[in-house]
């Protein structure tokens, strides 16, 4: 959805100055000599726009439009006249930035114009005429402030998240990660690294000269195991900070008829699915993308777990399994009326019946037994099932909802969000979590690196300095400072026309 949305952007932008381009639309992986513009607000209209321009002619771009130069990083109104029709364009506030003290490290410039089509346009295309002027390529800006050492490859990462942010959690987690808590980790480890190699380096050098004491490998030892067990904790965070990342997987599960889309549609407070009394109804998985609580979750309702002979059907409790297979977190509806009347019998029959919903995944952590239709049983009914299950220590914390009255719902959501909470963690809390693959896969490298150090240590110091040397590229790789154009046009992608 993101990905439409910035294409869309960066397409209408385009299309409208595209004749007044002199330069070919390069994509670049390095600093430029020349100078980009694009408008960084967002698209449509609005109050105030923002247009930028980075590069060496943005005093000419400020120049050729405003005539009276603004004093640095101060706004100043001024008239914004076409530079060849001499035509008034608007009348906005103009920022200079000289380089370095600006957000890419060159000479930058913002145009804080009205937020009118013909405005922009019109300023656009002024700007387009100016010799070494073209528009920028998505995530220009922020390219070049890479590459300006402005911020590491962590950092924009962080930025991009900020930008796509869409729940508080992952607000906070963003705002941590642009403001360099990860990279400063991953940094401090490296360095740490750089030592050690260093002095494995000076030992296989000057060892024979007896130069260098004896008990200086130990403490490299000591010094290299310390750095895996960071790393180690660091790796095992179940993914919280790559969860609340990309949102917390939550599937609706359970029989035919217990009442999945009714609760789909009540958390989502709208008619997401069909609800209806034939069993069988939802086929497909409905997925709907919701803030709990400051949480962003990718909340889906699935076909009714049963045998049956329609292939189509089949299909969707198919797809229900996998889904099932690959959640974060399950709500397994349970239809209340289907319970045994004995109550004795009602823990051994949920057990049964949970473990049908979940097949394989059998953390208890990973579900929510959800007793459904609560209003067609009475409240002694309710009363003595609670109390069977609570003796239960094997049946997670259950919660009793009733789709039709909504009574249990606060109850359940306090449940949902308790659960949300340790599945991603809290992101201001403890040192950051890692938030992406990328920083896992290196990292993985670097820990497995580490063990070739000590596999050689005492067999042949040049290859164990060299597993040192393949841990130090790896978490390079993370931050950018080995290896960054690979990967610099997969993270760009993400981002929009004129950050
Ligand atoms: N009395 C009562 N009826 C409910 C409740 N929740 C759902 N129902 C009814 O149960 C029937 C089935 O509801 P659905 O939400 O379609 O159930 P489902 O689990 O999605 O069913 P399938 O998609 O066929 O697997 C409908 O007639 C609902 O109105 C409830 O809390 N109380
Ligand atoms: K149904
Ligand atoms: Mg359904």
């Amino acid at each position: 959805m993101h990905f439409i949305r910035c294409w869309r952007r960066s397409a209408t932008v385009i299309t409208s100055i595209r004749s007044f381009t002199v330069k070919r639309l390069l994509c670049s992986v390095g600093p430029e000599d020349d100078t980009v513009f694009a408008m960084s607000s967002g698209q449509g209209r609005c109050g105030v726009a923002v247009v930028r321009v980075s590069g060496p002619a943005s005093a000419l771009a400020v120049h050729s439009l405003t005539r009276r130069f603004p004093a640095a990083r101060t706004a100043s109104l001024r008239s914004i006249i076409h530079p060849q029709t001499q035509e008034l364009l608007d009348r906005g506030l103009v920022l200079w930035f000289p380089g370095p003290h600006s957000f890419t490290g060159e000479d930058s410039a913002e145009f804080h114009i009205h937020g009118g089509p013909a405005v922009i346009n019109g300023v656009l295309q002024a700007l387009g005429t100016i010799p070494g002027l073209r528009p920028a390529e998505a995530g220009e800006f922020t390219r070049r402030a890479f590459f300006a050492g402005k911020l590491d490859l962590t950092e924009v990462e962080g930025l991009g998240d900020l930008i796509h942010a869409e729940t508080e959690a992952q607000r906070r987690q963003a705002l941590r990660q642009m403001a360099g808590d990860l990279g400063r980790i991953y940094q401090d480890w490296s360095d740490r690294l750089k030592r050690c190699l260093a002095h494995v380096e000076a030992f296989i050098d000057f060892s024979e000269d007896e130069l260098i004491e004896d008990g200086i490998l130990n403490n490299l030892d000591a010094g290299v195991c310390q750095l895996q067990t960071e790393m180690g904790n660091h790796l095992s965070d179940q993914r919280r900070g790559e969860r609340l990342r990309s949102g917390v997987q939550v599937v609706i599960a359970g029989s035919t008829n217990a009442g999945k889309s009714s609760l789909l549609n009540m958390l989502t407070q709208r008619p997401s699915a069909i609800v209806s009394p034939t069993a069988g109804t939802t086929r497909d998985v409905v997925e709907v993308p919701l803030d709990i609580g400051g949480y962003p979750v990718l909340l889906s309702d699935t076909a009714g777990l049963r045998d049956t002979t329609d292939s189509v059907e089949q299909e969707g409790v198919r797809r229900a399994r996998q889904r099932v297979e690959q959640a974060d977190l399950t709500l397994a509806v349970v239809d209340l009326t289907q319970l045994p009347s004995e109550p004795l019998m009602v823990s051994v029959f949920l057990r049964g019946h949970l473990r049908s919903i979940l097949e394989q995944t059998s953390d208890r952590q990973q579900c929510i037994p959800i007793l459904n239709k609560s209003d067609l049983i009475s409240t002694e009914q309710k009363h003595s099932i609670r109390a069977v299950l609570e003796k239960d220590g094997d049946v997670a914390r259950f919660c009793f909802l009733s789709c039709h009255t909504r009574d249990g719902l606060e109850e359940l959501l306090t449940v949902l969000q308790d659960r949300l909470k340790t599945l991603c963690g809290n992101p201001l809390a403890g040192s950051p979590s890692l938030t992406q693959t990328r920083h896992r896969t290196h990292l993985q490298t670097c820990t497995e690196a580490l063990h070739q150090y000590h596999h050689y240590r005492d067999v042949d110091l040049v290859l164990a300095a060299e597993g040192l040397r393949l841990g130090l590229s790896s978490l390079g790789r993370i931050t950018g400072r080995i290896g960054a154009e690979e990967i610099l046009d997969v993270i760009f992608k993400d981002f929009c026309i004129g950050k």
